[in-house]
């Protein structure tokens, strides 16, 4: 099933440049699938290895959580007065809270680099090697929202970053329900377009053989989806589906389609309650953490490369604009903004004799002008809007 090998990967470097980078895992999943006890599983997993995990909680909803997390989105948005300000019903308390978290999403990639990078006044505490995040089991609300995209982007634009879709076997068991689901997940990889893991979740109950066979036999999928039709079991053990023609042949070509899908993908089948699978899981992680090393990365950095041009032409463009509107003429260039001598200068009050002088060099006055303007935009570009205190806040409330 897994398509990649990691002999082949590019060695990824922390901002230190030598430790190696933690790998990001996020995992989400529908409600009820059982992300946060995998979570816990995981986390423990990890601890139990000696290599304890960044753990971050993106679902303001939760009461409570069965494993501790160092970022915590209920630390600093609290989802219920959401709701009650914006006059919000339940997702749209989830999607608001999201947005306003990720308002400081400058501040929680600080925090992150800074555990990746060895601590120079503690020199025994370790970089850690994995972030995970829990998400919300409104799957939309994070992964097709503004701020879903940007906060996979922030992290993926960081550290490697893999997806890990969990699955309820049980209940994923008949050919409509386990197709429905796969569907989810191609939906997931080509908008999040980051490496996937699919996890097929309470395997206690139900075995995933069947799915791994689904996957790889096209044929075996074909004889479970005509075995199906013949007893009227679409829904299968999940209920008593009936199916028509027209059912079972779209069921068909999907099947022929995802095919192709299920070649990126890696799946393993884990008992988060029992704690099968979770060795799997790990290597299934590695495996795909080097694919976005070798896949992934370049893809990314080029698109970033692409922005920052962007941002560059767009910035010198409102400047062209903003001295043509005052008429001062000249063409405007960012590239001046590195040489911008100390703006003070410029902002001294001027003398009584300076007031009066009517002599005042334009040439001067306009190079000053732009260069105020220049190092401003540079400026904002630079903060987007961090705020220390938020960082601070984080730390008190983790240690
Ligand atoms: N038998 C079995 N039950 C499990 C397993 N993992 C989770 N569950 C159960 O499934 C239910 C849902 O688990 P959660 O971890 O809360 O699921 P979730 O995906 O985080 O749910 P949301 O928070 O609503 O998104 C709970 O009753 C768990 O005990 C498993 O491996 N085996």
């Amino acid at each position: 099933m897994d398509s990649t090998s990691a002999s082949t990967s590019t060695p990824a470097t922390g901002p230190d440049g030598q430790t190696e980078q933690p790998v990001v895992v996020v995992c989400v999943g529908m409600a009820g699938a059982g992300k946060s006890t995998f979570m816990h599983r995981i986390t423990s997993h990890l601890h139990a290895t000696k290599e304890p995990p960044y753990v971050m909680n993106l679902d303001p909803a939760i009461t409570y959580s069965p494993y501790q997390s160092n970022i915590d989105i209920r630390d600093s948005v609290n989802y219920k007065k959401v709701m009650e300000e914006y006059n919000l019903g339940p997702n749209g308390g989830i999607m608001t809270s999201l947005n306003l978290f990720t308002t400081k999403v400058d501040q929680v990639i600080g925090l992150l680099e800074k555990r990746a990078a060895p601590d120079p006044e503690n020199p025994n505490r370790k970089p850690v090697k994995h972030i995970l995040v829990d998400t919300p089991g409104q799957i939309e609300a994070f992964v097709w929202s503004a701020s879903g995209s940007i906060l996979l982007d922030s992290l993926a634009s960081s550290f490697p970053t893999v997806i890990a879709y969990v699955i309820d076997t049980p209940r994923a068991s008949s050919t409509s329900t386990f197709m429905s689901n796969m569907l989810y997940a191609c939906s997931i990889l080509y908008k999040t377009k980051l490496p996937m893991i699919i996890v097929f979740n309470k395997t206690d109950v139900k075995d995933a053989e069947f799915a791994r066979e689904w996957m790889t036999d096209f044929e075996a999928f074909q004889a479970a989806l005509e075995n199906d039709q013949s007893n009227n079991a679409f829904g299968g053990e999940e209920g008593s589906g009936h199916g028509s023609g027209y059912m079972g042949s779209l069921l068909n070509s999907m099947s022929l389609m995802l095919e192709e899908f299920y070649r990126h993908l890696s799946m393993v089948g884990v008992s988060a309650t029992q704690g099968t699978g979770i060795d799997d899981f790990f290597e299934a992680v590695k495996e795909k953490a080097d694919e976005f090393r070798r896949d992934y990365q370049p893809e990314l950095d080029r698109k970033r490369a692409e922005r920052e041009e962007n941002k560059k032409k767009q910035r010198e463009k409102e400047l062209d604009k903003m001295m043509k509107g005052m008429a001062m003429g000249g063409t405007a260039s960012t590239s001046a903004v590195g040489d911008i001598e100390p703006e003070d200068d410029n902002m001294e009050p001027l003398s009584p004799d300076e007031d009066s002088d009517d002599e005042i060099d334009d040439e001067q006055d306009r190079e000053g002008l732009q260069a105020r303007y220049e190092a401003s935009m540079q400026h904002q570009a630079d903060s987007t809007g961090a705020d220390a205190s938020f960082a601070k806040y984080l730390h008190s409330q983790r240690g």
